[in-house]
Order: structure tokens, then C-alpha cells, then sequence
């Protein structure tokens, strides 16, 4: 690893990953990061390169180079995984000189400079006379790092955990409104993933969105303009009348306001007043709008929560079906959640602590209120008496 300082607050470094068998060469990731993040980074091995992709990078008619699939790709599938080419600090800090993105683009190896000078750049020479930077501003993907416990105090600034990197291969991928992939960054791989959200069909174009998605299309437009300078023709940004824009942005505000508010397994696997199918339910009645505005991003994320409910209830069966299609789909965006789930399907009363955790507590809640108001056990009473109507 070599390192050098250089007048911000910042070191160049490079980041050495040895190869693991033949099909990963090493790598080498020119970065820009604060001293004291050197001493967390992880040591990984180098991905092994995919002998057949099922991608391909082609031109497109307006939209520069786009990726494509190039045969039939599951939902929840693996469709590449990488490593940056360079790391940089965040934007908005604005402290940067040319001198120190130059120095980022000398430590990159010439072949993949080569590759890079290659990618889309929405910035004029005038804005950003580095090509690194210019590079990094229409392509960079956020990273998240680790920091020492003290780095509030070595590096005050709102923005000193911001990082950026760029992609190669998942920096051709155009965006959409209702995208059909999304990218995981993985900090102890140093990569990130980009895997499907939905079926794809061969020839179909690969997308993830650039904004947040549950934005009207108005606010979604306001940042892609200026940071992509590009207007977004996307289905949900192109729908045949003004109603159907007003209700796809009402959807969207719906959801993001439905994730904040929504209840939630962890709420609900504690309140046995609450009805034993009200998580699932509220998930499965938002989810069409969720499916309609192309947000496929949160179904992981409420299968999750409706298989832990299943798992809490002790229904075998349904929780094998859901666990089963959840672990399709989370196969290569939540690896953990999948080897979770294959566990428990084999031995669920074994694997799971909380397998039918819900009727266990039930029945001792219900043993206490028996006691406590000295009912005998042909007494007609249930907890469900307690619950809150529907
Ligand atoms: C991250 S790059 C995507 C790959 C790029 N098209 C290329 O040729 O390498 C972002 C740039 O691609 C273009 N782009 C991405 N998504 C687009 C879209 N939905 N419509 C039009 N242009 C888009 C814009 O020029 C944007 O600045």
C-alpha cells in the first residue's frame, strides 16, 4: 500500500487486493480518505471475474452507452459485482484542488485510467478541469466506510464521512424512476454488488435509480437535471396524462410515508393487542402501489418482515412458502437474510428463537390475566378480547 499527504485534510492511498485464484487479478484502488480511516481498512481478496456476464454495455440511441441483459436474469440473481476504481471524499465539501483528483488519476494502473477516461462525464472542463472529478460527479456511487471513535473530533465536518466511488462496469447502468437492479456496497469486500429486483427479460435495458425514488417527479427532475443534466423518460416520468403523473406522485408519497409510519415486526412481535396477521396485511395492501410505481426495491425488505411474523406465528407451511420466495430474492442483495432463512426452513423450531414465540407468550399473558382475575379455565375468556378492533 503506498500513501502520500497532501495539503487537505486528506492522504492518497492505495488500496492493494491480491488476487484468490487465477480469474481475480488484483486490483489496485487509488483513494483519497482521511488518515485515520487507513489503519480500519479491510484486507479482502480480489473478485473473481464473471467468464460470462449476463450483461452487455451498449450504445444507446440518447442516452449514451446503457447495460443491457443479455439473457433472461432472475429476480434477486447477481449481476455483476465490483470493485471502484478510485475513492473520494464527498462532494460537498468543495475542498478539493485539480492537484489532488490529478494525483488520484496517477496512482489508477494506465489500464484502467484507459477505461475511465472512457466513462460518461456530464461536466464542462471549465466546471471541473479534472477528468477524475469530472468522472466521479456523473458516475460516483456513495460508500460507506469505517471510522475511529474519535473522528467527530478529527474531522468536525458534516460531510467527512462522505465518499464516493467509481464503478467501471455498474457506471454504465442508466437510471430509472422504477428501476429493475440496485447496488449493495459491501465495506469488508470493498465492493459492491448490482443485482435484479425484478425478471428480466434478454435485450431489456438494466436501470437503478440515480434519486430518491418516492419523491414526486418534480423533485426527482430537480436533481437529475443539474447533477445529470438529462430529463428522465422513464415510465412513471412519462405516463399519457396529467392525472395519472398527479396519482403516481400521490403512490409515491404514500409509500414513503407508509415506511415511516408503517407498522412494524418489531413493533408488533411484542403488542399482543395487536391482531396476529396486522403486519402482514398492512404489508400485503400497500404492496400493489409498490409493485405499480416500480418501487421493487422494498419488497425484500416487507418479506422479510412478513416471514419473521410467519416465524413468530409458527405457521410451517406459509412461512416455508414466503421464506422460500424471499430467499430468491434476497440471494444476492442480503446474502445473511438468505443462509438465515435456508437455515431455519431445515429445522424451524431448532434454528429460529422466536418460532412460535407469539402463541407461547400469548398463553402465558393469558394464564396471568386467568390468575389475576380468578377465572377458572371453562371461563369464556381470550387475550383476543384485548385486541384493538380493525
Ligand atoms: C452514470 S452515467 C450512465 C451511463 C452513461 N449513459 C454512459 O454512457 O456511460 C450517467 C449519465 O448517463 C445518462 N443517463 C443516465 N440515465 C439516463 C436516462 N434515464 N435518460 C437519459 N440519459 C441518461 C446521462 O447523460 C447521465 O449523466
Amino acid at each position: 500500500m503506498e500513501s502520500g499527504t497532501i495539503s487537505s485534510s486528506y492522504v492518497h492511498h492505495v488500496i492493494e487486493l491480491p488476487s484468490a485464484a487465477s480469474n481475480s487479478p488484483p486490483i489496485k484502488i487509488s483513494c483519497l480518505l482521511h488518515p485515520s480511516m487507513i489503519p480500519l481498512l479491510p484486507s479482502p481478496t480480489a473478485a473473481p471475474i464473471d467468464p460470462d456476464p449476463p450483461y452487455e454495455v451498449l450504445s444507446t440511441p440518447h442516452k449514451g452507452f446503457g447495460m443491457f441483459a443479455k439473457r433472461h436474469i432472475p429476480k434477486g440473481s447477481l449481476i455483476l459485482v465490483e470493485h471502484p476504481a478510485y475513492v473520494l471524499p464527498g462532494f460537498a465539501s468543495n475542498d478539493l484542488s485539480t492537484e489532488d483528483y490529478e494525483q488520484v488519476g496517477r496512482l489508477i494502473p494506465s489500464d484502467v485510467y484507459e477505461e475511465v477516461a472512457k466513462m460518461a462525464n456530464c461536466r464542462s472542463k471549465e466546471e471541473c478541469p479534472s477528468l477524475i472529478e469530472g468522472v466521479a460527479r456523473t458516475n460516483a456511487l456513495t460508500l460507506g466506510f469505517e471510522f475511529p471513535p474519535n473522528f467527530n473530533k478529527l474531522d468536525p465536518r458534516p460531510t467527512a464521512r462522505h465518499y464516493g466511488g467509481l464503478f467501471l462496469k455498474i457506471g454504465r447502468c442508466n437510471h430509472s424512476c422504477g428501476p429493475n437492479a440496485a447496488w449493495k456496497w459491501d465495506f469488508q469486500s470493498l465492493s459492491s454488488t448490482l443485482f435484479a429486483l425484478r425478471d428480466m427479460r434478454p435485450g431489456e435495458e438494466i436501470s437503478h435509480t440515480y434519486v430518491h425514488p418516492m419523491q414526486s417527479r418534480a423533485a426527482r427532475w430537480k436533481k437529475l437535471k443539474p447533477d445529470y443534466l438529462f430529463e428522465c423518460d422513464c415510465p412513471w416520468c412519462t405516463l399519457p396524462t396529467a392525472e395519472a403523473q398527479a396519482e403516481s406522485d400521490r403512490n409515491r408519497e404514500y409509500v414513503g410515508m407508509y415506511l415511516q409510519t408503517r407498522p412494524t415486526y418489531s413493533k408488533w412481535s411484542t403488542d399482543l393487542c395487536l391482531p396476529d396477521d396486522f403486519v402482514i396485511d398492512s404489508l400485503q395492501a400497500v404492496s400493489p402501489i409498490v409493485r405499480k410505481e416500480g418501487l421493487d426495491r422494498l419488497t425484500p425488505l416487507f418479506m422479510e418482515e412478513i416471514v419473521r411474523c410467519l416465524a413468530d406465528l409458527g405457521q410451517e407451511d406459509e412461512f416455508k412458502r414466503w421464506a422460500g420466495e424471499t430467499i430468491k430474492l434476497c440471494r444476492a442483495g442480503n446474502r445473511a437474510l438468505a443462509e438465515e432463512l435456508e437455515k431455519i426452513i431445515e429445522n424451524p423450531e431448532k434454528n429460529c428463537s422466536t418460532w412460535g414465540r407469539r402463541k407461547r407468550m400469548k398463553e402465558e399473558l393469558e394464564r396471568k390475566l386467568r390468575d389475576q382475575y380468578d377465572l377458572d379455565s371453562d371461563d369464556d375468556f381470550s387475550l383476543d378480547l384485548l385486541q384493538v378492533p380493525e
